[in-house]
């Protein structure tokens, strides 16, 4: 359809392929797909997630937006190759897990920040990765944090925010510093800590072993530790300094446990498990009213 925006999507993952499937099967935009790995593309548009390749990106088509969606670490590279493109496009956005080290990355590519730039990062997600994983219904009742800077133009948060909306997600906005902040404390730290654990288990344990004993508990905290290592390596680089205060904080509260567990004070636990409790209880009351959401 002519009215449809045309949107280029570099990095045909689980989050890129799943915001591609869902713009097109949705009919909210043409959509045209990009990826380094030879294949990746054509197989998309065989599965319908894309509705054209494109092969080069030294040769890109008019689009209304560009959607980077690789790792934090590729995202220079990516810039790099489509640098003659940009001034063309009214909108160009990112789905990185980070936002202070991606805008640094734009800039230092560029010496500046285009006004179509809008930083962006869906908060919604899996363990799983690549194309195969892809799920148009993904972004559904979740959060898109946009943090639009001050060299961001008004038309292109306007572009941007209308295509993630047309796939079921909230909008937000929020400064740089901030989100990745939040995000260090709800997602960064937590996928640390199943990391580390699962690797502590599995190198106490001959052959995993202990792994056979294990159940539901087991299973929802180390469901994340599964998650890409490339993706993550990137992430808890780019974001050392919101992560390393968090972490600090967590080691010395992990600490404090020890200490009561140590010297039997069990009033110490009922406090700390009590009040975890109750947070843990207040965030399954903010995911089941999500889902009532229509
Ligand atoms: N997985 C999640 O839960 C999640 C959630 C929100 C945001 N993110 C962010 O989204 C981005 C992508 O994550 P994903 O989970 O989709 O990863 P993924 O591994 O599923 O997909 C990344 C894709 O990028 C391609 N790629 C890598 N380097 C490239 C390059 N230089 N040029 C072109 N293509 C390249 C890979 O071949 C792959 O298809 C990351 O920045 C991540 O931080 C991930
Ligand atoms: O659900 C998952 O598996 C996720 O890891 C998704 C998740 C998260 O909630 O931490 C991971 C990284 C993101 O950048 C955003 C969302």
């Amino acid at each position: 359809m002519n009215d449809q925006p045309k949107v280029l999507v570099i990095g045909l993952g689980l989050i890129g392929a799943s915001f591609a499937k869902a713009l097109k099967t949705r009919g909210e935009a043409y959509v045209y797909g990009y990826n380094r790995r030879e294949g990746v593309a054509a197989q998309a548009k065989e599965l319908g997630v894309i509705d054209e390749v494109v092969d080069n990106l030294s040769e890109l088509p008019d689009v209304d937006c560009i959607v980077i969606g690789v790792p934090v670490l590729a995202i220079a590279a990516v810039i790099e190759a489509i640098k003659p493109a940009l001034d063309k496009v009214k909108a160009i956005t990112d789905v990185g897990s980070v936002k202070g080290e991606v805008v640094n990355i734009v800039r230092q590519q560029l010496g500046y920040v285009p006004a179509s730039f809008v930083p962006g990062h869906p908060i919604a997600g899996a363990e799983k990765s690549g194309l195969m994983a892809a799920n148009d219904q993904l972004f559904e009742n979740h959060m898109l944090i946009v943090t639009p800077l001050e060299e961001t133009s008004a038309e292109a948060t306007t572009l941007v925010s209308r295509l993630w909306s047309a796939c079921g997600a909230e909008v937000v906005s929020m400064p740089v510093a901030r989100h990745d902040e939040v995000l260090a404390a709800t997602s960064h730290l937590p996928h640390l800590l199943a990391f580390s654990l699962v690797d502590t288990l599995s190198r106490e344990s001959e052959n995993r072993e202990i792994f056979k004993y294990a159940a539901g508990g087991f299973r929802d905290f180390s469901r994340i530790a599964a998650s890409d290592p490339t993706m993550w390596h990137d992430i808890f680089l780019t974001n050392q300094d919101a992560l390393l205060a968090v972490l600090r904080r967590f080691q010395a509260d992990l600490s404090q446990l020890e200490g009561a567990i140590e010297r039997g004070d069990g009033d110490y636990l009922k406090v700390v498990f009590e009040r975890a409790k109750a947070s843990r209880d207040h965030f399954s009351d903010i995911l089941e009213a999500r889902k009532n959401k229509k």
